[in-house]
């Protein structure tokens, strides 16, 4: 039983007393799974999620202390919509209005490439077509603010979670938790370790 083929049978079996490992356990004792499957299942969920999440963070908290007028920027965003000084914490629903934060998402996703390859889809190449990225070498969230290209697999352009069947089923998830910890530029002043210059970090993300 593949992740996706076991996301909808939980759908299907979705109560509200029943999380995820309730309804894996409901299938060990319908001889549907053995617990062997469930401990490599929630293994494969550790780590997957894990790293691709930090690697994610990571890139984009190392590109924009590159750019600090992008900082400045999402951080007027995301006072405009918490209130500023942090008024109150950031929530879900506060991510739709943050397009800006929204773009540096995508934009990490894009440059540094955060899921190179997957299958035999060389996405990191994709991701530097000149004629469907414009100056595709540089980090620039701002080409996502008038785009209709999203994260989800929609656009062939931008596939960090892959595409058809076999697409990450933690995107959702992971959409939340990068900008919901993204959005604590909003409390810290990041800034490039002293003696570091930005074209290094560039050099060493783009190693070409
Ligand atoms: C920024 C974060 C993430 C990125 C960039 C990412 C990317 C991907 C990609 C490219 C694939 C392969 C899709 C394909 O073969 O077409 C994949 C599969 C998968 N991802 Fe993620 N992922 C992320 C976060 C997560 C999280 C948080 C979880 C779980 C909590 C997760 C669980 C999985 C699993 C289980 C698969 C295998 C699905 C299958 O083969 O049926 N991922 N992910």
């Amino acid at each position: 039983m593949s992740i996706n083929t076991l996301a909808l049978e939980y759908k299907k079996r979705k109560t509200a007393n029943e999380d995820v490992l309730g309804t894996l356990l409901k299938l060990v004792k319908e001889d549907q799974l053995t617990v062997d499957d469930v401990k490599h299942l929630l293994l494969d969920l550790f780590i997957t999620g894990m790293s691709t999440t930090a690697i994610t963070l990571e890139w984009a908290l190392t590109e924009i202390p590159c750019h600090p007028k992008k900082i400045t920027q999402a951080q007027a965003e995301i006072d405009q919509v918490l209130g500023k000084g942090q008024a109150r914490s950031i929530e879900e629903s506060d991510i739709s209005n943050l397009p800006y934060t929204k773009a540096i998402v995508k934009e990490t996703s894009r440059l540094p490439s955060t899921s190179p390859l997957f299958v035999w889809v060389n996405v990191w190449s994709i991701y530097r077509v000149p004629s469907v990225w414009a100056n595709p070498k540089s980090f620039v969230p701002e080409r996502f603010l008038e785009s209709e290209i999203d994260l989800k697999d929609r656009n062939f352009e931008l596939v960090p979670f892959g595409t058809g069947r076999r697409m990450c089923p933690g995107m959702s998830l992971t959409h939340r938790m990068v900008h919901l910890m993204l959005a604590t530029l909003h409390s810290f002043n990041w800034k490039l370790d002293h003696g570091l210059d930005p074209e290094d970090v560039i050099w060493k993300r783009s190693l070409e």
